[in-house]
């Protein structure tokens, strides 16, 4: 046993997997002889399970893993240990990932968490936690990864896991990235992950090459080139040690690569990239292959052959089961592609894809790309003002955001682009945005696609637009509307990103931002605040914080009005950012741990588990959003009972609910059913029917089962999500319709994505607000006190409701509910069926089946 711990702690607390294996390996000879007591057999198989599921070329070995996990398996019918079992989970979790099987991973992390009942052990959860966060990564919910790498890096640092932390640090500091924060948080995140490891000097293991990923990026953002490389190739080298995939550098090196001019680089990335032979995720490697070889492509200018290229690999990566961060990138530089290939409409369809997709997964960063690849696509059609306004916006959040490469680059397409227009600033400007470039150690991209585009004459410049004449009235809000909608901000950036463009609009007006109690005191919470205001504004943030925008000096004649729409936009943004996560993150301290005077008490809704009493409370802020929820989770799990909860706890909760369950009705009458139709729309329409849309007007529409949409049906739906409006068949004009939808469903959606059963477009528009029902088995705080409930709820009026006897507990605890509350309240129910009517409900009366 003492081995055993000695290679727990080399695997988990050191980051050693070949020292821990070296410790094991004696042990795992007598466990295969069959002389170890069984006890301490299990502990060794587990430990091997989990070194054969490391990340570490050498080690790595999923059969042997899965052998290990199987003899285990065996030995546990007779000597039950959930930590075991728990660890036995993580190494089928880490063994998908390291294959690069995103399912086996869904699906081994779904098990793992019913493995963390009764695991007791907080290193051991912690563990497992870290497993789940990777997993929650990989499925896109960016927030959700970011909330979790930074409770793992918290935890890891109480109990002194210097590696899990540091390798939690380094994650976060990535995500944080993606979130646009500032490179020097990223950094300074870097910086505390080594101090975590090994005083300031990390080991050269797997949560190094991490690390370094991030300070690259960072780097790369403030233009400090030869370091990021160094970190680079300091990290490749680890990667050759560990023997481990490349691919996690990729993009990295890709930007430094494409930043600095150096094409050729990057065919040598794709060759690097397609040579790995290694076990650790090689079919995901291919895929990076691919995708570097359609940078080079797109470097080099053959732009078709590149988007074609993006969109195989985009395409490999849907095979492989998801993996949205290359899936996103494929899909973004497709965009590009297409664009630069001068093929507008293929470019507008993948914009509109690669919006729907930031919109699932944000990133205030990949949007302000897309701005400008937007804004590439306007050129195309000559609208060069809408370009410029777009390229304006991107230029913002990257000079917000302290990217000093992607500020400098737009910039220079700026220039570029007044020099299309006739500017006659425009020599000027391209001047110095050159010699900016230059400083900075950029390259000039001289066969860039504005350069193309300006000497392609069938290309041409709208003069409607083309001049820019002093912008008034709403024009004058484009640029700032469209920096307050980047996706993926969360509330203190957004607060910033309003200073900023109320200083755009209105230059030394001081402008500050204060938060108001409800005496009316201010607290600053952003901007100068020195000089008294000589006009403000109050908005809400949409949760419960009532703010003011102040600025001072005097406003233009519509300054006022501008600051109304700003703030109002600025509140609905950070409703938003709150609803997709980040606000418990971002909120200071004081603000979150304050009394919550919201009312999260739903009648009939009973919620004992920890799951369920968060879910409650995510429910209740919820309540004053419209956003679209869908509701995941088994059959019976309770996703019905969480619609009307939303319902019950909003605005609308005096307005009707209408359920519609889309897996009962017949196909040919689905549409009627939903939109509506006319009497003799089709055969059989005998007379007017509203459509269950309408019929919730004002209301919540509940759509259970939504995987049974028909195919057909699913772009009506999604047209009705996307502008409220219904068209009813026979109906010659739409109809406005305002409904709350709530869908619900127990089958992997993303699965039907990737069968073709389910549009992607509408899948990513139901994915606005996604909540997950966990299994009862999950949750087993829950099982009495839902008993209880039903119990009480069918005890007949007037007598009192029986107890719970200690054997009929014992039972309720014991069954692995696989019909979940269904089948709980099916058998209380039957329990109570028989007369006469119990003062004890006993276990023999539970008859509980199987
Ligand atoms: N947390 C809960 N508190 C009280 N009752 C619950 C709870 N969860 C579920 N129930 C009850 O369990 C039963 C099943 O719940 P519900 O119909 O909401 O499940 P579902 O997930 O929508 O199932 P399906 O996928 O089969 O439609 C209902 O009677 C519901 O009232």
């Amino acid at each position: 046993m003492a081995a055993v711990g000695l290679a727990y702690l080399q695997r988990w607390g050191r980051e050693d997997s070949r020292g821990a294996f070296t410790t094991l390996l004696p042990h795992l000879a007598t466990a295969e002889a069959g002389i170890l007591p069984e006890e301490v057999e299990l502990r060794v198989l587990a430990m091997a399970a989990n070194l054969y599921a490391s990340p570490d070329g050498k080690l790595f070995d999923a059969n042997k893993s899965a052998a290990c996990v199987a003899r285990a398996e065996a030995l546990l019918a007779n000597h039950d240990d959930p930590e075991v079992r728990c660890q036995l989970r993580m190494a089928e979790v880490a063994c998908g990932f390291y294959l690069g099987e995103a399912e086996r991973i869904t699906h081994g992390s779904g098990r793992l968490s019913e493995a963390l009942v009764g695991v007791k052990d907080p290193a051991l959860r912690l563990l497992a936690e870290d497993a789940c966060a990777h997993e929650a990564a990989l499925r896109g919910e960016a927030t959700a990864a970011t909330r979790r790498f930074r409770d793992v890096a918290q935890g890891a640092a109480r109990m002194g896991y210097a590696f899990l932390e540091a390798r939690n640090l380094a994650f976060l500091a990535q995500r944080r990235l993606e979130e646009a924060c500032e490179p020097s948080e990223a950094l300074q995140l870097v910086r505390r992950a080594r101090e975590a490891a090994y005083g300031g000097r990390m080991a050269r293991g797997f949560s190094f090459i991490f690390a370094a990923r991030a300070e690259a990026e960072a780097l790369l953002r403030l233009a400090r080139f030869t370091e990021a490389e160094t970190v680079l190739d300091e990290a490749d080298a680890v990667v050759e040690e560990l023997r481990w995939t490349p691919l996690y550098l990729t993009v990295t090196r890709a930007r430094l690569y494409l930043l600095t001019g150096r094409y050729s680089g990057l065919r040598r990335l794709a060759r690097h990239l397609t040579a790995y032979d290694g076990t650790i995720q090689r079919a995901l490697t291919g895929a990076y292959a691919q995708f570097a070889e359609s940078l080079a492509d797109l470097a080099e200018g053959r732009a078709l052959r590149a988007a074609e290229g993006f969109a195989a690999a985009g395409q490999r990566v849907l095979e492989l089961g998801g993996w949205p961060y290359l899936r996103r990138e494929c899909l973004l530089y497709e965009t590009y592609a297409r664009v630069y290939a001068c093929q507008r409409d293929e470019g507008r369809v993948l914009l509109r894809r690669a919006r729907a997709f930031l919109e699932r997964m944000p990133s205030a960063w990949h949007s302000a790309l897309l701005h400008r690849f937007e804004a590439l696509l306007h050129v195309l059609d000559g609208r060069t003002a809408e370009a410029r306004e777009l390229l304006q916006a991107s230029l913002g959040t990257f000079s917000l955001t302290g990217d000093l490469c992607m500020a400098v680059y737009t910039r220079h397409l700026l220039a570029l682009l007044a020099r299309m227009d006739g500017d006659p600033a425009a020599g000027e400007l391209l001047a110095a945005s050159e010699a900016e470039l230059h400083r900075v150690g950029m390259a000039v991209h001289q066969q860039h696609f504005i350069h193309y585009v300006a000497h392609e004459p069938s290309v041409g410049v709208d003069p409607a637009t083309a001049s820019e004449g002093r912008r008034l009235g709403a024009e004058a809000l484009v640029v700032p509307f469209e920096r307050l909608s980047v996706r993926g901000m969360g509330a203190p950036l957004i607060q910033r990103e309003l200073m900023a463009v109320v200083e755009g609009l209105f230059p030394q007006s001081a402008p500050r931002l204060e938060e108001l109690d409800s005496q009316g005191q201010a607290t600053p919470v952003a901007g100068e605040s020195s000089v008294p205001a000589t006009e403000s504004v109050e908005f809400g943030d949409g949760c419960g914080r009532r703010l003011r925008l102040g600025v001072a000096g005097t406003l233009p004649p519509d300054g006022r009005a501008l600051l109304t729409a700003l703030s109002r936009l600025g509140g609905f943004a950070m409703e938003v950012a709150t609803l997709r996560g980040f606000a418990q993150s971002d909120l200071p301290a004081d603000t979150t741990s304050g009394e919550d005077t919201r009312d999260a008490d739903v009648p009939g809704f009973i919620a004992a588990s920890p799951a369920m009493k968060r879910l409650r409370a995510d429910l209740a802020s919820l309540s004053s959003s419209r956003a679209t929820v869908i509701v995941t989770g088994e059959s019976g799990a309770g996703k019905e009972l969480v619609a009307r909860a939303l319902h019950a706890l909003s605005a609308r909760s005096q307005q009707p609910y209408v359920a519609f369950n889309c897996a009962a009705v017949p196909r040919d009458l689905f549409e009627g059913q939903l939109f509506g139709h006319r009497r003799g729309a089709y055969t059989g329409a005998a007379t007017d029917h509203p459509g269950v849309i309408r019929a919730a007007h004002g209301g919540t529409l509940f759509l259970d089962e939504i995987g049974e949409l028909p195919l057909e049906v699913q772009p009506k739906l999604l047209r009705f999500l996307e502008n409220g409006e219904v068209f009813p068949l026979g109906e010659t004009r739409p109809v406005e319709v305002d409904v709350r939808v709530v869908a619900a469903t127990h089958r992997d959606l993303s699965q039907l994505v990737r069968e073709g059963r389910f549009r992607e477009d509408l899948y990513y528009r139901l994915q606005v607000v996604p909540v997950r029902v966990p299994p009862l088995r999950e949750r087993r705080e829950d099982v009495v006190a839902l008993a209880r409930h039903f119990v009480r709820q069918l005890t007949p009026q007037g007598m009192d409701p029986p107890q719970l006897g200690p054997d009929a507990i014992a039972a309720l605890m014991a069954h692995p509910w696989p019909g979940n509350v269904r089948e709980l309240r099916n058998v209380i129910e039957r329990s109570m069926a028989y007369g006469p009517f119990p003062a004890v409900l006993g276990a023999e009366q539970m008859r509980i089946a199987g």
